[in-house]
């Protein structure tokens, strides 16, 4: 089955599906630069915290590319504004902050060597970015496993699982195979998925144009349900583990995530139902001690209010719309699925944190 592919790069070319336009449009559009990258994410063309940064990365090699620069000052100088300008599309996902420490110490290192030259160190940047889609599928693949082993393993033997997920954490959210969908897909590939349930993810939709269509794309076994209706279904249906994504993990666990994951992991508590999270080191902040410190978007009323550009809500009423919640680490009780293992919450900061920021 040929993988869906939200973010193309074919020869210095970057396009990428509109997702606005999903399941019943398939049109990819091109970016041809940082402006136009930082609007496709600003907008939700593309969405999701690794393709988030994957994109505004590649729309920097787009423009470097096409431009000639006097000497490295102006280079360095133009790079560092750039990705600057690109964390600020949208504030609670991670990657695209934590993708511009590493590109700026990358670059830094190339600018102050004299024996790079201003046309080696474009080429280089570029280089870099280019590695930087390829890895995030080689993580998800990894960390798909990692968490297929492990939420069998949870399942009391049972030979094939039933999962629920939010949101939209696959292909679409990330360079290829995703994270959360990407576990589904690795037991789906296993033969040990007996059921996916997705919720429909209001009000951006993410689980019912984007997860439905992965879904449907690969023919698994799922069944779409309203976000109401988590306690309902896993009341009555046997629900294994809930498998989310996450925006941006604090150093005790804490996780951002779509509005909607936090009183899915308090039901999934209540049922005693093992709570995941699936995502790349990358989407992990260790600058940041806990969640109440992660930065929430707020998105347009009308993104609320209307539907498909039709208005259901009476005019007048006031709204609030965040994008996001925080899910307190003690509710992720089946632990944080990443590309080099699964770990309780309290253990990320002693497996997993490089910087010794604490
Ligand atoms: C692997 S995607 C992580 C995360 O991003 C999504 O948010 P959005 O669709 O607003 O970009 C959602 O929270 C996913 O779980």
């Amino acid at each position: 089955m040929k993988q869906l592919q939200s973010i193309k790069w074919e020869d210095g070319k970057l396009t990428i599906i509109d997702q606005l336009l999903l399941p019943l449009e398939t049109n990819y559009i091109q970016i041809t630069s940082v402006e136009e990258g930082w609007d496709t994410i600003h907008k939700m063309q593309v969405r999701g915290a690794p393709a988030i940064a994957i994109v505004g990365c590649l729309s920097l090699a787009v423009e470097l590319s096409k431009k000639e620069y006097q000497d490295k000052e102006e280079l360095f100088g133009t790079i560092c504004t750039k990705l600057d300008y690109l964390v600020t599309a949208r504030p609670t996902a991670v990657n695209m902050k934590n993708a511009v420490v590493e590109l700026k110490k990358y670059v830094l290192k190339l600018h102050t060597d004299s024996k790079v030259s201003t046309q080696d160190m474009v080429t280089r940047t570029c280089g870099w970015c280019e590695r930087f889609l390829e890895n995030d599928i080689d993580n998800n693949k990894k960390l798909s496993d990692f968490g297929a082993k492990s939420v069998l393993a949870a399942a009391d033997g049972v030979d094939k699982v039933c999962l629920l997920t939010h949101c939209n954490t696959g292909s679409l959210a990330t360079a290829g195979y995703g994270t959360a969908l990407g576990v589904v897909r690795s037991l789906h590939s296993a033969g040990k998925l007996e059921h996916i349930y997705c919720t429909e993810t209001r009000p951006y939709n993410q689980g019912s144009r984007l997860t439905t269509y992965e879904i449907m794309c690969e023919i698994m076994p799922g069944t779409l349900v309203c976000d109401s209706t988590v306690a309902a279904l896993m009341a009555h249906k046997k629900i294994h583990a809930v498998l989310v994504g996450a925006d941006r993990v604090a150093a005790n666990g804490d996780t951002a995530n779509k509005i909607g994951t936090y009183q899915l992991a308090v039901v999934a508590k209540h049922f005693s139902v093992p709570f995941y999270v699936c995502a790349p080191t990358t989407s992990i902040d260790f600058t940041l001690p806990a969640g109440c410190h992660i930065p929430i978007e707020e998105r347009p009323n009308d993104e609320m209010t209307c539907v498909a550009g039709k208005r259901l809500a009476c005019p007048g009423i006031s709204c609030w719309n965040p994008a996001f919640d925080v899910t307190p680490a003690d509710l992720i009780t089946g632990g944080v699925v990443t590309e080099v293992g699964v770990f309780k919450p309290s253990e990320l900061i002693q497996k997993l944190n490089t910087n010794d920021t604490f």
